[in-house]
């Protein structure tokens, strides 16, 4: 995350950490608890390694210092990647883990909901994208989970601004022209999460962006409500 700040225990109780052990263990992606055995996550996170056994969700953690040998994790039962998916850049950059035993919610640990079709017309103003990513283009992943406001963009700006790509419907973008604060590397899979009227919705997961935090460069995410029907068939 880009020009964030630190993020409070049980600020984002959805929020996981997607670790990789071969040799060694490292978080390579974010995720968001969608129900008590289902993360919902980005498909470009699963193109180097696709087999289930060596991922590792780590749920209710805010630092990632907090994570050793002895940090209880989840195992990965299942990986759903969206058949249509091909890149991040050409859409349906969505998955699904089901997790090898249902998790128990804690303060520290639950789902976040997911935003229905009846809904999809609201206009979203309070809207966070959080994640351990890098804090500039050549970075690192962070150790405290970062959060930054980002405002909601049309369609037809955010092509605009993607002039050599097309940018469909089942995306969405946020960012200011000014560039500054956005995702990054290391985000990619978590929310984009937008408050209604007391209630979080899970409205886009980070998916690319050309650079991070660029002027006119601003953050594409997988508009998830597009998603709705593929998300409850496959986890139903
Ligand atoms: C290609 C690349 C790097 O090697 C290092 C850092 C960033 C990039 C890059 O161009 N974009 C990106 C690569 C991977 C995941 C990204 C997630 C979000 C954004 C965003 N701006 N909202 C940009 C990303």
């Amino acid at each position: 995350i880009i020009g964030g700040t630190d993020s409070s225990p049980g600020e984002w109780p959805w929020q996981v950490s997607l670790h990789v052990k071969l040799s060694r263990q490292r978080h390579l992606c974010g995720g968001s608890i969608i129900s008590n055995q289902w993360i919902l996550t980005a498909a470009h996170c699963f193109m180097s390694v696709q087999n289930p056994n060596i991922w590792r969700v780590y749920a209710g953690v805010l630092k990632q210092s907090e994570i050793n040998e002895n940090t209880p994790f989840f195992r990965v039962e299942e990986i759903i990647i969206h058949p249509q998916y091909n890149s991040a850049q050409t859409g349906y950059d969505i998955a699904l883990l089901k997790l090898d035993k249902a998790m128990n919610f804690t303060d520290l640990q639950l789902p976040i909901c997911l935003p229905s079709k009846e809904e999809s017309s609201i206009l979203y103003t309070d809207c966070w994208v959080i994640g351990w990513g890098y804090r500039k283009e050549r970075g690192r992943v962070e150790d405290i989970l970062q959060k930054v406001t980002v405002p909601l963009m049309s369609k037809e700006e955010c092509q605009a601004r993607y002039r050599k790509r097309r940018i469909d419907d089942k995306e969405i973008c946020a960012g200011y022209d000014e560039g500054g604060k956005d995702a990054c590397k290391g985000d990619s899979g978590g929310p984009l999460s937008c408050r209604h009227e007391e209630v979080w919705y899970l409205v886009g997961i980070t998916s690319w962006g050309e650079g991070c935090a660029r002027p006119q460069q601003p953050g594409v995410y997988t508009k998830v409500v597009e998603f709705s029907d593929w998300i409850l068939e496959k986890t139903t």
